[in-house]
């Protein structure tokens, strides 16, 4: 890393950043001259005469073989072992005669599901779990239950109780303490906790425990427990990316593991055909993403009106603009019973206030709001750096930052899927293995990604912000924000995806003038996470302060968005609704794009 000018404290970065900024290889050990033209950097790849093309980039010279970890149990594809009053496939349980009857425990099944003690496919804890345990946990409302110190049977059923000894989980995370007896006793709950810190399990264990424990409702107008051709969920979990729900499905088969659960996932991208059929068989617990559970829900095979636990993961981005409409559609719209009548849970690592406002009309007034650690605030597990490169520069200081990694698995994320097929073809034609998942690729493309990364036959992945939220890949040591985004909440969730579950990780950041709009929300994340604050980050805060041009939410104080927006009330400045005015941090929309952006091509989207 040598010469690599990170968080320099001399020199103002909008007058020269390079004073003080990266400086490319070529330029190293001479005297400072003008900046280089693009794309003369030494390690840049020679564009022209290279017959492959520069648009080359394909999964293909990667090795994009699916994952081979979708069939088998539960498969949402494949058959399933016998419904709640049938005779029980391998590893499923049912309900008989008002009784829980968990199925017999299956090796291969279990080897399956939870595999070896050091699989490294797995995640495992790591040296700082325990520090888990000093985070500070706010739960705000009324008649909040005691947490609990560990897992144990009640409050969680005891069938659940193997299955998390099967994970090998020995002790709840702060999340989990709070949210297992809050939801237990049947309350709602708005939940924030850090990234990496078992938000997955907080909603699913108690949710499965109950529901071994109550068994299934007898469904309106239906014969006894039989589903026929409609599915009647108790329990319904929506996630903003496809990914993300495939990843939930694949926690829940763990935890429904010899129950009388069936999980099932449905979303976008994938032939709709083989979750209908799916459907026709029944299911209990759906994680679905918006869009495909409405398309479900309008073609009539799946109904909400047993719906008891409805769950929002990623929640903010739920609530947000790509989705309210969507998510206000099913819950209100459809046949879900009203907020009364079921429970609501949310969870987030970020809730900014005016999401919080939004959320209201989803939960019952009593709701608890619980925060770990404050809301909005990034693991110290994470070692965030933040470098100052020009646009420019960014190539060559990547291949830098590359060569120097540590061995792991490497996310890079970009502002534009356009940037992230042409970053990822140039690393390609640097003999890196990389590959990328953006939403202009079809669903095949994206999960191969995915498959490569994860499996490590290519260490880096490429991605926009389709990657950014609760994927928990384990072994990504190293987060780098090629590009910077908007809204200091998304910054929070990408460097997530390293520092998991006691983990530690690297998060690398390019910052330079086109990132004025995100400067004060950095600050504020670096600060509270203990970690160093370059000197031409608060130069660059001070000059976009005085140029007022800090216009989304990453510009502005996060302070009035970092706990229970109910107790802010009354001098609070949250400013009421989504663009409303007189928000101390801008009030409104969530943009991330904004004026600051450099990148030129096509909006990342979500979908
Ligand atoms: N009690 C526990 N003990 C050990 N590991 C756990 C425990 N609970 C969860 N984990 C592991 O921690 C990792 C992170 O959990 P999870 O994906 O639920 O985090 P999250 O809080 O939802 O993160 P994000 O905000 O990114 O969505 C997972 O690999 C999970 O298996």
């Amino acid at each position: 890393m040598q010469g690599l000018a990170i968080g320099q404290t001399d020199g103002n970065a909008n007058s020269n950043a390079q004073e003080h900024g990266y400086v490319p290889p070529h330029l190293r050990n001479r005297s400072r001259g003008p900046s280089p033209a693009a794309g003369n950097g030494a390690p840049a790849p020679s564009r022209g005469g290279n017959g492959g093309g520069f648009f080359g980039f394909s999964d293909r010279r990667n090795g994009g073989g699916g994952d081979g970890d979708r069939g088998g149990f539960f498969s949402n594809n494949g058959s399933r072992g016998g419904a709640r009053g049938g005779a029980g496939g391998a590893g499923r349980g049912r309900w008989v005669g008002g009784k829980h009857v968990p199925g017999a425990s299956n090796k291969r099944i279990e080897l399956q599901l939870f595999g070896e003690a050091d699989d490294p496919a797995f995640q495992s804890s790591g040296i700082n779990f325990d520090s888990y345990d000093d985070i500070p946990v706010e739960a705000t409302g009324e008649n909040v239950p005691e947490p609990i110190t560990e897992f144990t049977a009640p409050p969680l059923d005891d069938l659940l109780m193997e299955n998390v000894k099967l994970a090998r989980f020995t002790k709840p995370t702060p999340v989990q303490k709070y949210s297992i007896p809050i939801i237990s006793i049947g309350r709602d709950l708005m939940a924030c906790a850090q990234t990496g810190s078992g938000k997955t399990g907080g909603f699913l264990f108690p949710v499965l425990s109950e529901s071994f424990k109550v068994g299934p409702s007898v469904v309106q107008g239906n014969e006894g427990y039989s589903y026929q051709r409609k599915a009647y969920p108790t329990a319904v979990i929506m996630a903003p990316t496809r990914e993300l729900a495939t990843q939930i499905f694949d926690e829940a088969k763990k935890f429904c593991y010899r129950s009388w659960v069936n999980p099932c996932v449905v979303y976008g991208g994938a032939p709709i055909g083989n979750q209908l059929r799916e459907m026709d068989r029944g299911c209990d617990l759906l994680v679905a993403t918006p869009g495909r559970l409405s398309d479900m829900i309008e073609r009539g095979k799946i109904s909400l009106s047993n719906v008891k636990y409805l769950v929002l993961d990623e929640a903010d981005r739920m609530l947000d603009m790509g989705f309210e409409i969507q998510i206000r559609q099913i819950v209100e719209g459809c046949d879900m019973p009203p907020s009364s009548e079921r429970q609501t849970l949310m969870f987030s690592a970020t809730f900014p206030a005016d999401i919080q406002h939004l959320a209201r009309d989803f939960l019952r007034p009593d709701y608890i709001f619980l925060s770990v650690g404050k809301v909005g605030s990034t693991s110290e597990n994470i070692t965030q750096r933040v470098m100052y490169v020009e646009s420019m520069d960014k190539k060559s200081a990547l291949l830098d930052l590359l060569a120097s990694s540590e061995p792991g698995l490497t996310l890079i994320f970009v502002e534009t899927k356009r940037m992230a097929d042409q970053l990822t073809d140039f690393l390609i034609m640097q003999n890196l293995r990389a590959t990328a998942i953006h939403g202009d690729r079809t669903q095949s493309e994206r999960e191969r990604a995915l498959a490569a990364f994860k499996s490590g036959r290519a260490n880096i992945l490429v991605a926009t912000a389709v990657a950014a939220r609760g994927l928990d890949i384990p072994n990504v040591t190293h987060v780098i924000n090629y590009d910077l985004p908007g809204d200091i909440d998304d910054y929070v969730h990408r460097i997530g995806r390293t520092g998991r579950a006691g983990n530690t990780g690297l998060a690398t950041a390019f910052f330079n003038r086109d990132n004025g709009n995100i400067v004060k929300g950095l600050i504020e994340v670096l600060s509270e996470a203990n970690q160093d604050v370059p000197q031409f980050l608060n130069d660059a805060s001070r000059d976009s302060g005085r140029s007022g041009s800090n216009r989304s939410r990453g510009g502005f104080s996060r302070n009035n968005s970092n706990r229970d927006f109910r107790s802010q009330r009354g001098g609070s400045s949250w400013g009421g609704s989504r663009g409303g005015s007189g928000s101390s941090w801008g009030g409104s929309e969530r943009s991330s794009g904004g004026w600051g952006n450099s990148s030129g091509g096509n909006s990342s989207g979500w979908w």
